[in-house]
């Protein structure tokens, strides 16, 4: 099992099960994304959904480099840009979202995280935005969601940078909401949801309605996806390829 989805009083939490490839993004996880928001946005139960990682030591290492580094040409496009329309899905979702940043969060891990409306982290955690390391740039919409997000100059910072930083700094520059202890973080995390969780539907609905208004502007969209096409053409590069060689070597 890749992922799954669980309810807690009016909250589904989609898990992603991979904890020995640090909860990487694969083929299989991406379709798991798509049925949970599915489901979760047509029960009426459900009034937050929730992602997270499996085990202690991650939230999401990004994509699978084991799986995606063979991708080439029309196939990696293909890849990024199904995982870019299923971020674009998850920044309009109509009900609340939230990223249960229960540790390392890299790469398109943290494209993941940036396309929900919160983002709590478990203390300790590691966060980077490091793509640029890696000859690419973020390739599921990640920079003009964090454009739009955070101040101009916080988020290309984060993303020049292409660096591993400190829940701390990443609070500190807005991207994190909130840093939970680590001890108590089941039971943080679901406190702070609990007040969401207990707006009547309609109302939930109506907030993400307006603050969806942005996301979905022509402007918005073409950003969004011309972005993931500039990731697709440094997919085949030397200095990606370079990059990804480790990964390849042992799969
Ligand atoms: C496609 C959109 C753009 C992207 O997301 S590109 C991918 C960006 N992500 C990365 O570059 C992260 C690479 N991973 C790392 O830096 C580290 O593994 C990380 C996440 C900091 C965790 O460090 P540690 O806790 O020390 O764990 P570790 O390095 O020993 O890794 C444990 C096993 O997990 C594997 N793993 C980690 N991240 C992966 C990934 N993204 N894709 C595929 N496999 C991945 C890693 O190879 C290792 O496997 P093994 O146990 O040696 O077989």
């Amino acid at each position: 099992m890749e992922a799954m989805l669980e309810h807690h009083d009016g909250i589904a939490l989609f898990t992603i099960c991979r904890p020995e490839k640090r909860n990487a993004i694969n083929f299989a996880v991406m379709e798991a994304l798509e049925e949970a928001m599915e489901q979760a946005a047509a029960d009426r139960q459900v009034k937050v959904f929730a992602i997270t990682g499996a085990g202690s030591e991650a939230f999401c290492s990004g994509g699978d480099l084991s799986e995606f580094g063979h991708l080439r040409g029309t196939e990696a496009r293909q890849m990024l840009m199904r995982m870019g329309e299923l971020l674009y899905r998850l920044l309009t979702f109509p009900k609340p979202t939230v990223a249960l940043v229960n540790g390392t969060a890299m790469g398109g891990g943290c494209e993941l995280a940036t396309a929900c409306d919160f983002r709590f982290a478990k203390e300790g955690s590691r966060i980077g935005f490091v793509q640029g390391r890696l000859g690419i740039t973020t390739g599921w919409g990640g920079a003009s969601m964090l454009f739009a997000k955070l101040p101009y100059g916080r988020a290309l910072d984060l993303l020049l940078r292409a660096e591993p930083m400190t829940a701390e700094a990443m609070e500190a520059c807005g991207w994190i909401d909130a840093i939970l202890s680590a001890e108590r973080w089941h039971e943080q995390w679901r406190e702070r949801l609990a007040p969401y969780a207990a707006r009547s539907l309609s109302v939930l609905q109506a907030y993400k309605a307006a603050a969806g208004e942005k996301w979905r502007t022509t402007w918005f969209r073409e950003q969004f996806f011309a972005e993931i096409a500039r990731c697709a053409e440094l997919w085949g590069s030397d200095e990606h390829e370079q990059a990804l060689r480790p990964f390849l070597r042992k799969n």
